[in-house]
């Protein structure tokens, strides 16, 4: 079993569980359940940047990345800095993360919030909405076509942004679909590891011009983000390059401000 798999399968579990503690009902009564969800790709298709920063405090590929901060410093100082939006992981197991997190970021900024998750159920986006966010991810490499479709027409009922992510261009041709919002390509192999933005470059002219594009993981330059605008990406996901140094809002400030 390679990690992904294993992460999936623990996923399942852990969303069976979640169901018994948290009825759906009591997740729809959330007042955050009220509030409007800003568009992330809308705010990424008129940015001058484009960042979308993450909170990420470890992963299966970085044991340690950052366990020494504030959740809600980050998010204000990311918001501060003029990103286009945040990611928060809310995984436990694998990256540290949890939907209390979500919940602080939200507290903290106004921002365009993507829960970063394995979703695999459409309780987990519920979950989402309940606890701030306003995007969701899916990742083609553990979805079928038809739970892709479930799955974003569920996100999209309740007023969500759907970015759907892909490693190959076997994921993305079996996934596009009008309820998708936005379409990542993950530099890094969530299989292996590997990270390369020749990955972004090669998939980039298969992507329907419809979606706005976003390219993910091993962003940790100006020259890398230079390098992919050519190929028609609008958004960057960058976690580890902000997350290891000791104040991420104030990276994310110096880094948008060589960027711009
Ligand atoms: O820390 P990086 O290399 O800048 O990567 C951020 C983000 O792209 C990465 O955390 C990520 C992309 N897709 C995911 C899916 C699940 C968990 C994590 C991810």
């Amino acid at each position: 079993m390679n990690i992904l798999d294993k992460i999936i399968a623990d996923k399942y579990k852990e969303v069976a569980l979640r169901k018994q503690l948290i009825p759906v009902k009591q997740l729809e009564q959330s007042v955050l359940f009220e509030r409007k969800s800003p568009s992330l790709a809308q705010a990424l298709s008129t940015s001058a940047s484009g960042i979308i920063a993450e909170h990420k405090r470890r992963s299966p590929s970085k044991a340690t990345i950052n366990h020494n901060l504030n959740v809600q410093d980050v998010a204000s100082g990311y918001e501060q800095a003029g990103v286009c939006g945040m990611s928060v992981l809310t995984d436990g197991k694998y990256f540290g993360g949890s939907l209390d997190d979500l919940l602080l970021a939200r507290a903290a900024a106004q921002l365009p919030l993507l829960r970063k998750e394995f979703v695999i159920d459409t309780y987990q986006i519920l979950e989402a909405k309940a606890y701030g966010a306003d995007v969701i991810l899916l990742i083609a490499a553990v979805l079928t076509r038809e739970e892709i479709k479930t799955l974003s027409e569920f996100a999209k009922s309740l007023g969500l942004d759907v970015l759907l992510e892909v490693h190959n261009l076997e994921e993305l041709q079996k996934s596009v679909m009008p309820s998708l919002d936005m379409l990542g390509v993950n530099n890094r192999n969530l299989k292996t590891f590997e990270v390369s933005l020749e990955t972004s470059k090669s998939l980039s002219a298969e992507i329907p011009d419809d979606f706005v594009k976003v390219s993910e993981s091993g962003i940790s330059s100006i020259e890398a983000i230079k390098a992919l605008q050519p190929y028609g990406y609008k958004g960057f996901l960058i976690g580890e390059n902000f997350m290891k140094t000791d104040d991420p809002g104030a990276s994310a400030t110096e880094f948008i401000k060589q960027l711009i």
